[in-house]
């Protein structure tokens, strides 16, 4: 008997900027859900913290720099991914430093809460609109 893998954690990011939009990227080609918008983040690295891994994948994806102050838990979704469990970890952040540049994406957006509805987003993704809303 195998087994059953742990629930891959991942950590992202709802950008909101002074208008009250948010910042969502799309999936490039090559990668598993090309063409989905997603929230900026990924996947933790081994021993990183959560606030941690999102500094980093900020970085890397967008070229911007956050302080882990900046973060603020918001919201989660629990869904199956293929053969694994993911836990997608929402975070909110308002400040950060640098122009968003779509390094890792196909495309940057900036959407208001309602229009992301119009969107395809990955499955775990769309319960997070509702709370989303409630919370920008
Ligand atoms: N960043 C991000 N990932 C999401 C979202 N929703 C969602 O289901 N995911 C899934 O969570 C995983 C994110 O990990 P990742 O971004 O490091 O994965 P990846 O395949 O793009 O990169 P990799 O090449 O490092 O494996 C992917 O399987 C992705 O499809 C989201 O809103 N943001």
């Amino acid at each position: 008997m195998t087994a059953a893998r742990e629930p891959l954690i991942v950590v992202a990011v709802a950008l909101v900027d002074g208008d009250g939009r948010i910042l969502v990227q799309r999936r490039p080609e090559g990668k598993p859900m090309a063409g989905l918008w997603e929230f900026p983040g990924g996947k933790l690295a081994p021993g990183e913290t959560p606030e941690a891994a999102l500094v980093r994948e900020l970085h890397e994806e967008l070229a911007i720099d956050v302080e882990t102050a900046c973060l603020a838990p918001a919201c989660f979704a629990s869904e199956a991914l293929g053969d694994r469990h993911l836990l997608l970890l929402l975070y909110v952040c308002r400040k950060w430093s640098g122009t968003p540049q779509a390094l890792a994406a196909s495309a940057l957006a900036w959407v208001r809460t309602p229009d992301l509805y119009a969107l395809e987003m990955p499955p775990a993704d769309r319960p997070l609109i509702g709370l989303l809303d409630a919370l920008v």
